[in-house]
């Protein structure tokens, strides 16, 4: 049963409906038993993490899926679920403020409000971002009408994006020289271009997690972005299992890569023709316009003076923590770490409720992420692009093209990080060998010799 509006006080308040809030709040429902936990959330349903599983110390597997929160109430009946934006915080009278107009007390407030997308040139109805299960849907319905896309941005987003979308052109803009900057190197990238330009027939490798699935495309003239005042969860691992992510088109993929520049302006395409006018009477002044027999609905022009038409941007560029109302704030930027994160704040809650003394978590001594891009098995561990690490480090990889791509960092003869890219099965060996930072320097080169089976030595 949901708490009635107007005025009401709980030891524990928690905002946020996504996985870092639901985790906090069943661990502190589960700790304090006799106590009522607030559970104040913008998104009409919430998040549960199901068929949680520690595959090894830090990396973790589970399905997330998206309830009513009356299932939540049902399995924890001291969380109360209040589904309203929080306006305003208080935090020196201890007080938050709702939407609705209620008011909640709280002894400790944990803030897991999540991210928005942060997009380039927001505001133009040519430009969408997605980050919940209704800008994916609008994303949906503008790529089933389109022939061709600018996805902008060099992230997790636009590495799905990529490989997934079908039958429809695209042009991908990043500001990097290689593909993948947030997760990978150069090498790591090339590694994966091929999966680019070869035609998809792959059955997608095993997906553990939970599928989003969607309602069909409608036909629409102009892109229709997601309302961008509502505050839905982030979706997740194989969100676009659930949907046909594709345009009007027969081909699979069609993916051209422009390395090394930004977004500079979008044109409608009233100004774009008056452009092209400019551009055959003065040559020399004219923008770099790519050839084309079609007009776009719109034109976006990089940075390098190349101008490409397309029917609609997907700024894939990020996000920004979605407190901005209330509180500046840092926000989770993965699964795994929201549901930690959550879970840790609840234990720290709980901690000085009761007086006593925390140590750190386990799972903050070491970064680990296992996720999937372009149907590879991806495991990024540690410093895995040696940040932070100056100059003074050494890189080792092992490569079988189509297959795998192994690299590790080494630091002093120690294991810093790793990439693992595919069916490699050292992620639980290399874990250990970076959180007891065992000297390597020994076995040399011999670390990465696929003939040597190294998880004898190590395990
Ligand atoms: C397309 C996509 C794919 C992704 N894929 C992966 C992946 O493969 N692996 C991975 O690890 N991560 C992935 N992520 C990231 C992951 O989904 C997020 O990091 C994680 O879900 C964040 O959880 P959260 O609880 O911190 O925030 P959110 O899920 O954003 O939840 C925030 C909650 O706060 C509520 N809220 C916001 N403002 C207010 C307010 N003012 N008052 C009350 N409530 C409020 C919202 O309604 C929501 O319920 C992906 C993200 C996207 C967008
Ligand atoms: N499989 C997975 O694990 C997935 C995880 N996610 C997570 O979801 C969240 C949102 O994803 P996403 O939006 O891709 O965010 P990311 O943070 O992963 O990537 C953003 C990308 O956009 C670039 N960028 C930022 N600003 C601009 C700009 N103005 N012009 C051009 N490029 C720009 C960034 O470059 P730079 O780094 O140089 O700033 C970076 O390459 C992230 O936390 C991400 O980790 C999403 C999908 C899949």
């Amino acid at each position: 049963m949901a708490a009635t509006p107007g005025k009401a006080r709980s030891r524990f308040v928690v905002v946020g409906g996504g996985i870092a809030g639901v985790t906090c709040a069943e661990k502190l429902a589960v700790d304090f038993p006799s106590e009522d936990i607030f559970l104040v959330t913008a998104s009409p349903v919430i998040k549960a993490v199901t068929n949680f599983r520690q595959v090894s110390k830090t990396l973790e597997e589970f399905d997330v899926e998206e309830q009513p929160s009356s299932l939540l109430e049902q399995r924890y009946p001291n969380i109360k679920v209040i589904h309203s934006a929080v306006k305003q915080l208080k935090s020196d009278e201890h007080k938050i403020f709702t939407e609705d107009g209620s008011e909640y007390t709280y002894e400790k407030l944990c803030l897991c409000a999540g991210a928005k997308p942060k997009l380039i040139f927001e505001g133009s109805p040519y430009v969408l971002g997605i980050r919940d299960t209704d800008s994916a849907k609008a994303f949906q319905k503008n790529l089933a009408r389109a022939e061709r896309i600018v996805v902008v941005g060099n992230g997790g987003i636009a590495l799905e994006l990529v490989y997934e979308i079908e039958g429809c052109e695209v042009i991908w803009a990043i500001k990097d020289k290689a593909i993948g900057n947030t997760f990978f190197d150069a090498g790591a990238a090339e590694f994966l271009i091929p999966k680019l330009t070869a035609e998809k027939q792959e059955t997608p490798i095993e997906c553990k997690r939970t599928k989003y699935t969607m309602e069909g495309s409608e036909k629409i003239e102009r892109p229709i972005a997601a309302p961008s005042d509502k505050l839905g969860s982030a979706l997740g691992p194989d969100w676009h299992e659930g949907l046909q992510l594709k345009g009007t088109k027969e081909f699979s993929h069609k993916v051209h890569i422009e390395i090394l520049c930004e977004v500079k302006k979008i044109h409608s395409q009233q100004e774009f023709i008056q452009l092209q006018q400019t551009s055959l009477a003065f040559p020399k002044e004219g923008k770099n316009v790519e050839p084309d027999e079609v007009l776009w609905p719109v034109y976006v022009e990089l940075t390098n003076g190349k101008i490409y038409g397309c029917n609609f941007i997907v700024s894939a560029t990020g996000v920004v923590p979605n407190v901005k109302p209330f509180l500046d704030s840092n926000n989770m930027r993965l699964w795994t770490q929201a549901r930690q994160m959550g879970w840790y704040a609840a234990k720290c809650m709980a901690a000085d409720a009761s007086g006593e003394s925390i140590d750190l978590d386990f799972s903050f001594e070491l970064f680990a992420h296992v996720t999937k891009f372009f149907n590879y098995k991806v495991v990024v561990l540690g410093k895995f692009n040696a940040q932070g690490l100056g100059l003074d480090h050494e890189l080792m990889l092992r490569c079988t093209k189509g297959q795998e791509y192994v690299k590790v960092v080494m630091q002093n003869g120690r294991m810093m990080g790793a990439v693992l890219i595919g069916e490699t099965d050292l992620e639980e060996t290399f874990e250990n060998l970076i959180l007891n930072q065992m000297d390597l320097s020994a076995y040399g080169e011999d670390l990465l010799n696929p003939d040597i089976d190294i998880e004898d030595y190590f395990d």
